[in-house]
Formats: C-alpha cells, structure tokens, sequence
C-alpha cells in the first residue's frame, strides 16, 4: 500500500480493496520528504543561535536515510520542523506532497515519530492496547488491524507479551514497542531518533532486519538519527551529514564510504621506533604513531605501493621488527569524522 500516492491509497481504502502492504515492490521514486530552504534561528541579537540555515533535501519513497551530525549540528531541529513540533522562520517541508505548514493534520496522517524512545508508549497499557491506542489516534479501528499488529509483533518478537502490561517489560522490550506503536498505524514516513538504545545485538539486528523490510517491501520512507554510525551505516540507503546547521554531505551510503576509499595501510611494529625517526616518518610519509601497549601502531592514509615498501625499509633500517601490516578499509564512522574534520578552520573544505 504504501506505494501509492496519499489520494490513491485513501481511494483504496473506501474502495475496501485488498491490503497489498506485505507484497514486495521496488521503489518508486517518488518524492515523500521535500524540504526546501528550511531556516530556524532560536534567540535573537547576540544570543541568537542559527540552528538551521538554509536545508534543503529530498527523501524518494521506500529510501532510508540517516541524518547525522555532531552535537549542535541542527538535527533534531530539522526534524521537528519536518514533523510540525518547531515553526521554521523559513522553507517548506512537504510530506507526501501536502504542505505541514498548510495542513499540518493531513500531512502527519502519513508520518509516524519515535522521537523519545520507550517514554513515547503507555507503560500501563498492555502492548496490544498500545498498538491499538496508535492506530486509533490514526482512525484505525482495532478490528481492522489486528491481524496486522499481530504480523508486527511476530515480527518484533513481542507476540508472547502481546497482553502484558509494558511497566512488566526490559528496557529493551519496551524500546521494541515503543517502534510497534509508531507502526502501528499504516504510515508512510517514520522518524527513528536512536532507536536501538537500550537494544542488545540480537534485538538491534532484529532491528536492522525490520527496518530494511520496512523500506524494500512496504516502501516506507525512513528516516533515522543515531549516534551510532553502525546502524547508519547497516541500514541506511543514503546519509545526510549536517554540521552547523548545514547539509555538508549528502550521498548514498556505499558511495560516501567509496568516497574516502583510500588505500590506508596499519603497520604494527615490535617496540617503539626513535623519536628522530618518527618525526622523520611524519614529514616524508604523513604517518601517525600510536602505542599500544609493547608495540607501535603506524598508520599511512594513502599509500602507494612503492611508499608501503619504503616504510618497511625504514623500519627494518631501524631494526623495529614488524609484527603486522594490513590494509584499512573505511567505514562511516571514519567519513563522518574526516568530512566533520574537513570542516574546520585549517580544514581541507
Ligand atoms: N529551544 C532552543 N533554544 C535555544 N537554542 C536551541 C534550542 N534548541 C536547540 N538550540 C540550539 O540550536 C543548535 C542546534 O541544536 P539541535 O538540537 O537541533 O542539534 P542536534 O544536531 O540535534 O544536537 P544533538 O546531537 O546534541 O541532539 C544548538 O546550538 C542548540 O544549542
């Protein structure tokens, strides 16, 4: 269903044609999320703080993307914006092409938010009332989506608990129904802010798994804030990356991570090498040394093959006996800090 427009799938619903939600479909390209010189200062005169300056982005249905930052760097403003809790000072966010500042109801028809993680849920109700307490919100009756709740549970791994009141449950747990309730209406968007908190690395995996289903077979647009970038980098289609405010990488997430492939070599010696002859390593091949407990850790960002063998004859000139060399992949965590790193002043830019 959720391949449709907003119109089409209200028309299918008065039409009581089948649920097709659960058949797989490849995306459709069609934007969901349009945000369009998205502006938001908070204070005034010298307090006055730009938390987001000028964003603009557009999410395609059935993508995931993660939206990263450091601290400050205007993500959770942007995403109250997109979900109506902050009044921009300027820009437009439309949500399945209706306008949240024009018809901010009908636009959060389509979106569902986990913003507070298992606060968002009724610890007193059991997770089944919490299910159909959601889906009411949204005009759902619990008749008509129990079934599907019932599929979501399995899917979670709540079904058992179904009628257990959520105070009874783990933190983990509660995290899970927290993600239940935000599905538990038919939505179109869903915002996860730090969804496998308080997750182990069986249920963040059943996580991963959920979330992909979500996109690749019900087309739901996604998107997610994590701080971590191993998350991001599992699920997630494509990354925005802000900083001050501003997008300053904005890519699919294999692309991104290409993007800084560079072949980076790890030498590990036996010892530590001179202090001249590190000092003469940094200026001729940029290394950085590490100790790390009886050994030294070399790294060389961009290394070429003929470098590689210059620096094993440096160290075996030295007499430092190397105890290993690989070369380093990057992953997300490393692009998101050298693009963060490049910013700053003195910066590559
Ligand atoms: N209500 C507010 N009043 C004043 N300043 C605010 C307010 N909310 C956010 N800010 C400031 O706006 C900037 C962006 O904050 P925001 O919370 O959007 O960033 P963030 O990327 O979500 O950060 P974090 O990862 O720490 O949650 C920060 O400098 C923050 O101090």
């Amino acid at each position: 269903m959720h391949q449709q427009t907003a119109q089409s799938k209200q028309a299918q619903q008065d039409d009581t044609q089948p649920d097709t939600a659960s058949q797989a479909s490849e995306p459709t390209g069609e934007t969901v999320i349009s945000v369009d010189g998205l502006q938001k200062q908070y204070g005034t005169g010298e307090d006055a703080v730009r938390a987001v300056d000028d964003i603009s982005f557009e999410i395609p249905r059935g993508t995931i993307v993660g939206l990263l930052g450091p601290n400050g760097a205007g993500k959770t403003s942007t995403i109250k914006s997109m979900l109506g809790l902050v009044v921009p000072d300027a820009g437009t966010v439309s949500i399945c092409g209706v306008d949240v500042d024009g018809d901010s109801a009908r636009a959060h028809s389509h979106v569902g938010a986990m913003l507070e993680g298992d606060r968002n849920v009724y610890w007193r109700l059991t997770v089944r009332e919490n299910l159909e307490y959601f889906a009411g919100l949204g005009g759902e009756r619990a008749s008509d989506v129990r079934e599907r709740h019932d599929e979501l549970l399995e899917r979670l791994g709540l079904l058992d608990w179904a009628d257990t009141p959520v105070n009874e449950l783990s933190k983990g747990m509660k995290q899970k129904v927290s993600l239940a309730s935000t599905l538990a209406r038919d939505v179109d968007v869903i915002f996860l802010d730090e969804p496998t908190l308080g997750l182990d690395v069986e249920a963040s995996q059943e996580l991963h798994a959920e979330l992909r289903r979500l996109a690749e077979q019900d087309d739901v647009t996604i998107v997610l804030t994590s701080h971590n970038l191993d998350i991001i980098e599992a699920v997630s289609d494509r990354v925005i990356i802000l900083n001050d405010g501003s997008v300053i990488a904005d890519d699919d997430t294999a692309a991104l991570v290409d993007l800084f492939e560079t072949q980076s070599y790890r030498f590990v010696v036996e010892g530590r090498p001179a202090a001249d002859l590190q000092s003469r390593l940094t200026t001729a091949f940029d290394v950085t040394c590490q100790p790390d407990g009886d050994q030294t850790v070399i790294e060389c960002v961009d290394a070429d093959s003929e470098t590689v063998y210059a620096l094993m004859e440096q160290f075996s000139d030295a007499g430092l006996e190397l105890a290993d060399v690989e070369s380093v992949e990057p992953d997300l965590e490393e692009v998101f800090l050298r693009v963060i790193d490049d910013q700053r002043p003195g910066g590559e830019q």
